[in-house]
């Protein structure tokens, strides 16, 4: 399968192929144009070093974020700009590589540690997103390309950095539900956790009103942190309407995933989101969801469920098999749950 890099860079191309060609439905949701609409920023310095009064403050902020958005920005966190750039650098380089080299990453199995691709899964996808990637399992254990050189370096500190603040966060989170700081880390095992380092190329696409650089999705994680490249595209479905993330320079955008949702018991609810392409820029995101241990098998945790007032929503699954049903399916908005969702007698 050609990479939409290739494609793009074929001489005269003028049209998107019929193969990447949407067709809009027509009762999606409108285009938020009320600038109050955006999603809300959490300090995180406050979280880990203010008084006693700011981390509960922010403890709030967050738990309410996660409940009326399930989107948040995050400023302030400590992970040096020059790594973020570098890792940006570093995922651009990659796509630079020719076919062939990228090739040797072209992993047929959903669950291989690296793997690169174009679209999401072409094996199940109808239309073709306007998207490549390289999908690498980071943690527990680390993988990363040989090339380009300086890659593994820089990926290995990327991931230990953004794994260490979406601990901190996870922390807060569990405090927001009322539980302790680290009950997600000890019900999920996330000393073994799945981190995944996915890198997204969406390049210039001559008819951008007519492709898709991803389709509406929920993540499968627990918490997802995502940066980019500058560049705009990515779209948040919020109180029937799709609002556009106006991305803060050097901030990480984290959403909440399907895990979360089931672990509270639908009290944070994973978000539906997607990837707008342009004509002019070549947009590069690089996401990182964090996940329970691939063995743990996740249900709603008790002591957020009451008989009575508060019935078990979710029936449990273990991580694994949730990922690969999601990852060898059509993304199609938030289907992979009703896998596990119990429906109100
Ligand atoms: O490129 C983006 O902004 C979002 C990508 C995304 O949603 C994903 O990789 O799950
Ligand atoms: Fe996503």
């Amino acid at each position: 399968m050609i990479s939409i890099k290739a494609l793009t860079e074929s001489p005269g191309l003028t049209s998107i192929p019929p193969t990447y060609t949407f067709t809009r439905s027509p009762v999606d949701e409108p285009v938020s144009d009320d600038p109050e609409d955006s999603i809300p920023i959490v300090d995180f310095s406050l979280l880990t070093s203010g008084t006693p009064d700011q981390q509960s403050k922010t403890i709030d902020q967050l738990g309410k974020a996660c409940q009326d958005w399930g989107f948040f920005m995050v400023i302030n966190h400590g992970v040096p700009e020059s790594l973020m750039k570098a890792m940006a650098d570093a995922c651009g380089e990659f796509f630079n590589l020719t076919e062939e080299e990228k090739r040797e990453y072209g992993g047929k199995h959903v669950l291989d540690s690296i793997r690169c691709g174009t679209s999401f899964n072409t094996s199940v996808d109808k239309v073709l997103f306007w998207r490549d990637f390289l999908k690498i399992f980071v943690h527990p254990q680390f993988h990363s390309p040989s090339k380009p050189a300086a890659f593994r370096e820089i990926s290995l500190e990327y991931c230990k950095r953004t794994r260490e603040l979406s601990k901190e966060l996870l922390k807060g989170i569990s405090m927001s539900l009322g539980l302790g700081d680290t009950y997600i880390e000890n019900a999920l095992n996330l000393e073994s956790g799945l981190q995944i380092l996915i890198a997204n190329l969406y390049p210039p696409c001559p008819e951008p009103e007519l492709a898709m650089g991803m389709p509406p999705h929920s993540d499968h994680g627990l918490l997802t942190l995502l940066i980019q490249n500058g560049i705009s595209g990515l779209q948040v479905q919020h109180q029937s309407k799709w609002v556009n993330v106006n991305y803060i320079p050097n901030a990480f955008i984290v959403n909440v995933g399907d895990h979360m949702e089931i672990m509270s018991n639908g009290k944070y609810k994973s978000v539906v989101h997607r990837v707008f392409v342009n004509e002019k820029a070549t947009r590069i995101s690089i996401v990182t969801p964090f996940g329970p241990s691939l063995e743990t098998v996740v249900s709603p945790a008790p002591e957020l469920v009451h008989r009575e007032t508060n019935a078990p929503a979710y029936t449990g699954m273990k991580y694994k098999d949730y990922l690969h049903l999601q990852q060898s399916s059509q993304l199609d908005g938030k289907a992979c749950l009703d896998h596990v969702r119990i429906l109100p007698a």
